[in-house]
């Protein structure tokens, strides 16, 4: 048992936990479920740009060599034409099973090719541990001034609305014991500092 008045101690627990954490993260395939239902209901970046390398002609329309065009992830993942995006059960598309039917350039929460987000990988981590630490100690529930059907402005560079999407925080009771607080102190500061600069973004 490590003591949380030892530091070495408490950064050798800090890291256990961490990488115990990671495993235990990475394993759970509804969350990663969830997450990628999220990010394709609400892609927090608002959209892609690519400059066109040679002259292009489609659908009737044509794209001079040079031209940028604006790639919006957000009407994409939306659209109804893509019939394969819209199975009724949350998150079920991004299964195991049925993954691999989704056309990757039909979801772009972190864009596609060789100039996709380098954080990929780091994102989806830290979007996940944070998800785990919330729902583990926090319940989330609608208060007064919850807006029922948000307003969401996908036209900014990211995912946002005219006003924040308040929730209120109740701590589950097993958040208030003094020691369990304590040893937590250092995983919080480790994951919800990058995390909480993409929420404050995406607002999700
Ligand atoms: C939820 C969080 C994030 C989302 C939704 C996101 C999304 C994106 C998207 C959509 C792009 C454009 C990709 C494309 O044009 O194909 C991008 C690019 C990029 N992202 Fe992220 N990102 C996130 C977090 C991060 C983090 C944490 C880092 C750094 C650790 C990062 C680093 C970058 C970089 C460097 C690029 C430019 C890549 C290039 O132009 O080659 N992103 N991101």
């Amino acid at each position: 048992k490590t003591s949380c008045a030892n530091p070495p101690g408490h950064i050798l627990y800090i890291f256990y936990f961490a990488i115990s954490t990671y495993k235990t993260v990475m394993q759970m395939e509804y969350l990663d479920m969830v997450v990628n239902e999220s990010v394709k209901l609400f892609p927090p970046s608002g959209w892609l740009e690519r400059a066109c390398k040679k002259t292009i002609v489609t659908n009737g329309a044509t794209f001079p060599k040079g031209t940028v065009t604006m790639i919006q992830a957000y009407m994409l993942h939306h659209d109804p034409k893509l019939a394969s995006f819209f199975i009724s059960v949350f998150g079920s598309r991004f299964s195991k099973e049925s993954r691999h039917t989704v056309d990757p350039y039909t979801f772009l929460p972190f864009g596609a090719g060789p100039r996709n987000c380098v954080g990929l990988g780091f994102d989806l981590l830290s979007l996940k541990v944070a998800l785990v630490v919330h729902v583990e100690n926090i319940a989330f529930r609608s208060c007064q001034d919850t807006q029922v059907r948000a307003h969401i402005d996908g036209w900014t560079i990211g995912l946002t609305g005219p006003k924040p999407i308040i929730l209120k925080m109740v701590p589950k009771t097993r958040f208030s014991q003094k020691s369990k607080r304590q040893c937590s102190k250092g995983f919080y500061l480790i994951f919800l500092i990058p995390s909480s600069s993409y929420m404050r973004r995406g607002d999700i």
